[in-house]
């Protein structure tokens, strides 16, 4: 018998951007496709996993954007967006229309191009289309908000929140546009290995499309990320971790990045962390978040050496490089290569150069810097004109300054340049200057070390690299000379330093530098191994459920389907922000008119299950929202929807326990400053969120040590809750008051001291329950939930709704860290007021991403504005049609 092959692991690659172009020609039914620029060594990733010596390891399938499809000859995007459109309107007619067969064709020949080309050999290509007007919308908020927050730039757009809202719709409607696609061709036990920031939301999307818990989705962030002083400037700071939250492994450039991340999710997640080494002995976090754990750690990403310095040792580079160094004769050549943006430090490094040309007037006229700066959009217009004048008045005035008639000292070149131009560049450099104020890696500096690395006729070896701290690579090539591109004099000090290096020192310096460049290869090897580990060990562990995201489009439908809704809130921490002052956490206005507009709804019940007191919740709820069914004090009264009269279910309860709690709460009280008791008519509370956080932990630890007899003898709940220490008796809970609520006859009056009523058809009780609360007293109706719906799986078997269930939604609000056995989570008080809000019609669905399906422009499917959209391509491809005959009539 033949021996059968190993089955290959899946991988699917997750890119911003598919490795092409694509250009239309005159009609849409020509069509060019080239190798895209950019995202080099990502790129050379994917062509190493479709190399033959992996190939037979993974199958590889690469997902991505077709990024902005152009028509030819006039090198400008198909049609543009005007910046006050509605973002649904699509009446105009717009060439962008492509039929079905003209996708089906791109695609075809979509997956034909590695055949074609030798650069990005990449095959099993999966396009996401998203062919709306103004394609750069979908890069919005990626390249607006994200782009400028990662690398230290405050800037928010000066028109406010109103065009931030539309990127972020946009932004969130891009990763549902991955999600759905990745939907079509996911199988169990496929590696998601998701790339960069364009793309937060998707592994919390994955999580809600499959709550598979053999998912396995890898993150990497090609960016820096910021410390967390500027990460939580960002408005949508907690949907984006929590986005990222969906991942087993979030992967930075390097340690400061992924130290960052974590610090991040601690103060905006209350997730907590573990430091430990992985299997390469680098540093790597787990973080608890949402009752799971998530890796972070770092690896640099690398370049593809082998395949570099063929490209670059060729006969016509060689021509190339001797034209250079014949051009700049008895010159020593800086060279420098960035992106002309303002974290690329193009300005910085003109500044040093002329600064370093005033300090060492012996080199005047002997050097040469030729600057590339590549064109880039990031960042803004506005922001790109000013640097674009900067560098000019810059260039200029060293020009005049320093230069002759027959000669400037800074040559410069505001454009892209061809492959083998740069390649050649490099190889002609006597130095490169890499002043980056930041970013992620830098590609250029370590393909000029490779170059540099290589002996050749033409003396390339070991030119010496000067490399901003800055650089994300800066901890990875620790042998470059490193500088601060602010410190001018510093950096002129560097060049002169570096250009008066003997051999000796230049291939000294080369003999260290060279080994710290990582190769393309390396890197997908490591991160795949690690990877490897990483589930291997989350298989073995039984902490590692994740608590997926609530599925708010499902959420919405099966509100809109159900007939019989009960929503069970809990009050702190769940509809409002937990503050300092109980007396302060107070219904916002938002919370009121959502609550209202949803007791409108006959079919809605709305009860508050709450800590608090009757005289806290009437105050502030029943007063002004009679509808309102509230239970107080953990469940020990109740009070009915439209009822004045509250019952009392401890009523014959022995309440002699409460001096002697009472009386050590106080002794408790007078060792912590800061902390206070509240009491209830039953419930005691001791609070110390005021007090010293240490004292105020140690302490409540003593108050529940010494609590514990008097619980055993008076038969006590003592619970620690959000700062503080409850107690009440233990046979009242709110799990107690959701069994009684859910096992009734909806819409009938209640009759609270009655317990046991589980005997009703399921067409009397409600088809859609949606309970959230934030505290670990809230598990217990998420507890009670699940087994009321376990009961009734097999009571009412084959009854179930179209989700398999019969529309529970247990949901947990807040705290990261914690453990839980509800089903969703939402990240806080306001996500909490968005999801409502959303069923009453007041938010849209895009506020926050849960899985949606789009048309291939990037529209609801079969909404308004998808039919719109649908209508108007019928009418432009018909209006076509008949010029199109018409003009053959004329000829
Ligand atoms: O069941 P809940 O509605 O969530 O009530 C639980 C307790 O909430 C209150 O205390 C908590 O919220 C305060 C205001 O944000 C905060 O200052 C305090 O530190 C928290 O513990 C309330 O005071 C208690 O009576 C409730 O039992
Ligand atoms: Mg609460």
């Amino acid at each position: 018998m033949a021996p059968t092959s190993p089955k290959r692991q899946r991988i699917i690659n997750c890119v911003t951007q598919l490795p092409y172009n694509i250009e239309l020609g005159k009609t849409n039914n020509e069509w060019t496709i080239s190798p895209a620029t950019g995202s080099s060594s990502l790129y050379s990733s994917l062509e190493y996993l479709n190399s033959e010596e992996k190939s037979g390891e993974y199958e590889q399938h690469v997902l991505g954007w077709t990024g902005e499809v152009t028509r030819k000859n006039t090198g400008r995007f198909v049609s543009k967006r005007n910046d006050n459109e509605v973002i649904e309107d699509e009446a105009e007619e717009d060439p962008l229309y492509l039929t079905a067969d003209q996708i089906k064709g791109i695609t075809a020949d979509l997956h034909k191009q590695h055949e074609k080309y030798n650069q990005y050999n990449v095959a099993n290509v999966h396009p996401v289309w998203l062919l709306r007007r103004d394609q750069e919308r979908w890069r919005g908020f990626a390249e607006n908000v994200l782009w400028p927050t990662f690398h230290y730039i405050l800037q928010f757009s000066p028109d406010g929140s109103e065009k931030e809202n539309m990127y972020w719709y946009d932004y969130v409607k891009f990763n549902e546009a991955y999600a759905m696609k990745i939907g079509e061709i996911y199988q169990k036990g496929d590696i998601i290995w998701i790339h960069d920031y364009y793309l937060l939301l998707l592994p919390q999307l994955l999580r809600m499309k499959f709550n598979d818990q053999d998912l396995t989705i890898a993150y990497y962030h090609h960016s820096p990320w910021p410390s967390n002083e500027y990460f939580r400037v960002l408005p949508r700071r907690k949907q984006i971790l929590d986005g990222l939250m969906g991942a087993d492994r979030v992967c930075f450039q390097n340690e400061g990045f992924s130290r960052h991340f974590v610090s991040s999710c601690k103060r905006l997640l209350d997730s907590t962390s573990k430091k430990s080494e992985n299997r390469l002995g680098m540093d790597q976090y787990q973080i608890s978040a949402y009752g799971g754990d998530i890796v972070v750690d770092s690896l640099p990403i690398g370049v593809n050496k082998n395949k570099l310095l063929e490209e670059t040792f060729t006969k016509d580079i060689d021509k190339k490089v001797l034209s250079i160094k014949e051009a700049f004769q008895g010159k020593k050549i800086i060279v420098g290569r960035d992106r002309l943006d303002s974290v690329h430090g193009v300005v910085q490094k003109l500044r040093a150069f002329e600064t370093f040309l005033g300090m060492y007037p012996e080199w005047r006229d002997q050097v040469v810097l030729v600057q590339v700066s590549v064109p880039s959009k990031k960042g803004g217009a506005d922001q790109v004109i000013r640097l674009e004048q900067q560098v000019n008045e810059l260039v200029s005035s060293i020009n005049f300054q320093y230069g002759s008639l027959n000669f400037s000292p800074v040559q410069h070149y505001y454009m892209r340049i061809p492959k083998d131009v740069y390649l050649s560049l490099m190889r002609a450099a006597d130095l490169c200057i890499i002043a980056s104020v930041r970013d992620g890696t830098n590609t250029t500096a370590m393909e000029y070390v490779t170059i540099k690395s290589h002996l050749s006729e033409y003396n390339c070896y070991g030119n010496p690299l000067i490399l901003s701290e800055f650089s994300g690579i800066s901890t990875v090539l620790k042998d470059a000379i490193i500088i601060n591109p602010w410190d001018s004099v510093a950096v002129a000090k560097s060049i002169n330093k570096a250009l008066h290096l003997s051999r000796e020192e230049r291939t000294s310096l080369e003999n260290r530098l060279s080994p710290e460049v990582p190769t393309i290869q390396g890197w997908t090897d490591k991160f795949l191994l690690t990877l490897k580990d990483i589930t291997n060990e989350a298989q073995g562990s039984s902490d590692r459920r994740i608590t997926p995201a609530l599925n708010r489009p499902v959420l919405l439908e099966n509100y809109r389907q159900a007939k019989r809704r009960l929503f069970l809130f809990d009050y702190d921490g769940t509809l409002t922000p937990i503050v300092q002052d109980p007396a302060a956490a107070i219904p916002s206005a938002r919370l009121i008119s959502i609550l209202q507009k949803l007791a409108a709804d006959s079919r809605n019940q709305i009860w508050i299950i709450s800590g608090r007191d009757k005289k806290f919740l009437n105050k502030w709820l029943g007063s002004r929202l009679p509808q309102l069914g509230l239970s107080a004090e953990h469940g020990c009264f109740v009070k009915d929807v439209d009822d004045e009269h509250w019952v009392n279910l401890t009523e014959k309860f022995d309440m002699s326990w409460q001096a002697k709690v009472g009386k050590t709460m106080e002794e408790i009280t007078n060792r912590t400053p800061g902390s206070v008791i509240e009491r209830k008519q039953v419930a005691l509370t001791w609070h110390y969120r005021r007090a010293d956080p240490e004292q105020g932990e140690f302490y409540a630890s003593e108050l529940k040590k010494e609590l514990a007899g008097l619980a055993e003898k008076y038969d006590l709940d003592i619970m620690a809750g959000k700062a503080n220490v409850e107690v009440r008796p233990k046979f009242v809970n709110k799990g107690e008051i959701v069994k009684r609520l859910v096992w009734h006859h909806h819409g009938r009056r209640q009759d609270m001291l009655v317990a046991n009523r589980e005997h009703l058809a399921k067409e009397e009780m409600p088809d859609f329950i949606f309970c959230l609360g934030d505290d670990f007293t809230d598990e217990d109706m998420f507890a009670q939930l699940n087994k009321i719906e376990a009961v009734w799986k097999k009571e009412f078997a084959g009854q179930s709704n179209q989700w398999n269930g019969f529309g529970f939604y247990p949901c947990t609000v807040g705290s990261a860290s914690k453990k839980t056995v509800a089903k969703a989570h939402l990240t806080d008080p306001q996500q909490v007021l968005d999801t409502l809000g959303l069923l009453v019609g007041d938010v849209s669905l895009f506020q926050s991403a849960g899985t949606v399906d789009l048309d291939s422009r990037g529209h609801v499917k079969n909404s308004d504005s998808s039919l719109r959209s649908e209508k108007a391509s019928a009418q432009y491809l018909m209006r076509r049609q008949h010029s199109d005959l018409s003009a053959g009539s004329k000829n």
